[in-house]
């Protein structure tokens, strides 16, 4: 189908989003333009603060006040989210007085879409004058210190489907997005970073918070023990199938981010272990269970940086 006859374009100028889908080519500039003039025709809001709410933790978009509900079928050229937990809405409205928006669920490399199409919505956020990321994901506990439920600051990430070639950036650079080798030495924000345990401490959380480094795989099955002992041994504290080529493609258009990932299982590094393997609806029940917990260390986090957003 035509990526701008989804749009509403003319077939003349059409792009076929297969064929890019084939190529693994970016959607440039103009389209972007066109899926956020088709968000920013159904609100008034002008967001300045973006929300990415991982498996089961969609709740983070009921603490936005006056909220307008979009739901991504409605959005021009907006992909389908097909992953149960992730309900598929962007909720625009106030947090802790800021205005914002949040994805209600994300896309993930493993649903088929590629690379540049799970981060598109970035993209789409940055157009529409977002310039501070808030992405948190389910995960699991590489680290045997690690409990289920924790939540883990990300200091750092390995985008591991990036380094061997899924990598969101890859095909034309548009230099109005960013620069074509964005450095990536500070992905995720130290000040806001120390805010978040500084405000984490406040709220009584010190037992469950943690901070280390995220291993984004591609998914969707869970790691073998040897493949787990693997990203343990390269330094990994948490492993999702997510976040890391969103927060690539905010730092390339220069937003800041800060990351959380909500440890909903302990990875089993032993071979025949008799624990339970992990299942998504584990997933999505402890991340439920500490919802609420992330849900008011973020919106006091936003309320203390409300004034400089
Ligand atoms: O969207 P996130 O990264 O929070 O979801 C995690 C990774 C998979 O999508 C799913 C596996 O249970 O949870
Ligand atoms: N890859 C991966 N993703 C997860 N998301 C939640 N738990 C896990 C896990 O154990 N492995």
């Amino acid at each position: 189908m035509s990526f701008l006859g989804l749009l509403g374009g003319s077939a003349k100028s059409s792009v076929d989003l297969a064929e890019l889908q084939r190529k693994n080519s970016q959607i440039q500039y103009d389209e972007i333009q066109k899926v956020t003039s088709s968000v920013l025709g159904k609100t008034e809001l002008r967001p300045k603060l973006g929300i990415i709410c991982g498996s089961g933790l969609g709740g983070l978009a009921n603490e936005v006040k006056d909220s307008q509900v979009i739901p991504y079928a409605e959005i021009d050229g907006f992909p389908k989210c097909t992953v149960p937990g992730h309900a598929g809405n962007l909720v625009l409205g106030y947090l802790s007085g800021v205005p914002t928006v949040c994805m209600q669920g994300r896309l993930h490399f493993y649903e088929g879409h590629p690379a540049w199409l799970v981060t598109m919505p970035i993209r789409m956020m940055k157009l529409i004058g977002v310039e501070t990321l808030i992405v948190t994901n389910a995960s699991g506990g590489l680290n045997q210190d690690y409990n289920s439920g924790d939540i883990m600051v990300i200091k750092d990430h390995i985008n591991l489907t990036g380094l061997t070639g899924q990598h969101p950036l890859v095909g034309p650079n548009d230099e109005k997005f960013g620069p074509r080798f964005p450095a990536m030495t500070t992905p995720y924000d130290p000040e806001l970073r120390q805010l978040a345990q500084e405000t984490a401490k406040e709220l009584g959380f010190s037992g469950f918070m943690r901070e280390g480094v995220y291993v984004k795989v591609s998914g969707p099955s869970y790691e073998t023990p040897s493949e787990s002992r693997l990203l343990r041994s390269i330094g990994a504290d948490t492993v999702g199938m997510s976040t890391a080529p969103e927060v690539v493609v905010a730092r390339h258009a220069g937003m800041k981010v800060l990351g959380f990932s909500m440890v909903t299982n302990v990875v089993i590094l032993e071979q025949d272990s008799d624990k339970t393997p992990p299942t998504h609806q584990e997933v999505m029940d402890t991340a439920n269970a500490r919802a609420k917990d992330l849900q008011l260390l973020v919106k006091t986090i936003v309320g203390k940086l409300a004034s400089t957003l």
